[in-house]
């Protein structure tokens, strides 16, 4: 298992290329399912996520292929399999968004059921429910949702309690199919779901208000292939402006956009990092003096959960105190003892975390356990006195692509020491 070691200190001066969303990537590698036609994807990320979404397709059959290197794929073929089995699932929650394009395609599906992880315990009974309103037959049997709908799906009303992304998208890709028209109320709004429309359409898909939260989908009988460019990580933009805000510098991340993440944007600037827009991208610059701020997490557009872990770090070392309160995941806190044991000090009650900004952090031994959290560590590791070795950095790549390169590109210190598989 690879380790990071970081130097603490550095200023952050130059250019961060932020590559495309791995929220956005998957699941349009999963629309590929929905085509007779290949899908051509660019600016795919270079994670481990779309590795194992690769992995799952070809056990369904599909075939991806690399056109220009990684950040370039090719989607198509004959759906072979139906089942998406439990070692995949297991590793990537998203699999679970198989389920709706392979019952609007073929009829009927089977896909492992995913199980909780560190954050939280993440059910989908929504989109089970979502599935069942446009006329799925589901039966849970040995940790596996079967589902069948063997004369075609029907268009229905979706009305979500909560606008889960997954459900969102699990219904929305098999409602393209499905026979008449669909809405999905209370759907959710996130700029990945629009990302995932906008693909959807370019496929022939009919789809109308994705970013508004009542999302119409009049069902097609067939979509075809499309060349689509995946959206910037706007948590990967997010995650390295936390970074400069906390380091002190100044940074251009190339692609980011002000429109995708306007309550991360304004956090930042309540906390007292510069943060404009510019023709290439986000400008961020800081000097490294921050000031205490209270956030809560909440469905797009409000405070994403996935820079609450990255946040909390930077706000340990502003002035003053700052109140997190998680609402979307249980057990989004596992940061916390880390970043205590680097000198943070950080209580929890409840769905909150009390941050007291304190002067300095010291470098330790610190464990990822999930992947935001794994990058709280890295920024904490940045402007600690000594050294910081992270462990488990597998959670890291899951989402984040090259992050050695790109930090250090910036003067940063920071290594990855590899260890070979079999080693102790
Ligand atoms: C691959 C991907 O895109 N992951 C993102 C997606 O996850 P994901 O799609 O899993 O997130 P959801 O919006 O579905 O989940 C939010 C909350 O709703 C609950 N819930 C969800 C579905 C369901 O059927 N029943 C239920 O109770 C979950 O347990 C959680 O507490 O959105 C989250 C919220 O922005 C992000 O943190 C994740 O990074
Ligand atoms: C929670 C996340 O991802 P996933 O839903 O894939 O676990 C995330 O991206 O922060």
């Amino acid at each position: 298992m690879d380790y990071f070691l970081i130097e603490g200190g550095r200023r952050l001066e130059g250019r961060i290329s932020v590559g495309g969303a791995k929220n956005s990537g998957l699941k349009l590698m999963v629309a590929a399912l929905l085509s007779e036609g290949p899908l051509i994807l660019s600016n795919v990320p270079d994670i481990a996520d779309i590795r194992t979404m690769r992995t799952l397709l070809g056990q369904l059959g599909y075939d991806v292929k690399e056109l220009d290197g990684p950040q370039q794929l090719s989607l198509g073929g004959t759906i072979s399999s139906i089942e998406a089995p439990y070692d995949i699932v297991s590793r990537m929650r998203a699999s679970i968004l198989v389920l709706g394009p392979l019952l609007a395609r073929m009829g009927e599906a089977r896909v492992s059921l995913p199980g909780g992880c560190a954050i939280g315990t993440r059910p989908v009974d929504l989109h089970l429910k979502g599935l069942e309103a446009l006329g799925a037959e589901i039966t849970l049997e040995a940790g596996y949702i079967n589902a069948r709908a063997p004369n075609g799906l029907k268009g229905g009303r979706v009305v979500l309690p909560f606008p889960s992304v997954g459900a969102t998208e699990n219904v929305l890709m098999a409602a393209t199919l499905a026979h008449g028209t669909t809405e999905i109320v209370n759907a959710a709004r996130e700029p990945e779901i629009l990302d995932l429309a906008n693909c959807l359409n370019a496929m022939g898909a009919q789809i109308r208000g994705a970013h508004s939260g009542t999302i119409t989908v009049e069902g097609v009988d067939q979509l075809h292939g499309a060349t689509y460019s995946v959206m910037p990580d706007r948590i990967e933009c997010g995650t390295y402006a936390c970074a400069v805000g906390m380091a002190g510098g100044d940074v251009l991340l190339e692609g980011g956009r002000m429109a995708d993440q306007e309550a991360v944007i304004y956090a930042l600037r309540q906390a007292g990092v510069e943060v404009e827009e510019e023709t290439d991208g986000l400008r961020v610059r800081s000097d490294g003096k921050l000031r205490g701020i209270d956030l809560t997490t909440e469905p797009y557009p409000g405070f994403p959960t996935d820079m609450q872990a990255q946040f909390m770090a930077m706000l340990s070392v502003a002035e003053g105190a700052s109140m997190i309160t998680e609402t979307i995941f249980e057990n989004r806190f596992m940061h916390v003892p880390e970043l205590n044991r680097m000198g943070a000090n950080i209580a929890i009650q409840g769905r909150s975390a009390v941050i007291r900004g304190v002067e300095r952090l010291s470098g330790a031994k610190v464990m990822a356990t999930d992947l935001r959290a794994s990058f709280s560590l890295i920024l904490a590791g940045l402007v600690a006195e000594g050294e910081t070795e992270l462990s488990r950095v597998y959670h890291l790549d899951r989402g984040y692509e090259h992050v050695e390169k790109k930090l250090s590109a910036c003067g940063a210190t920071i290594r990855r020491v590899k260890v070979p598989s079999g080693a102790v």
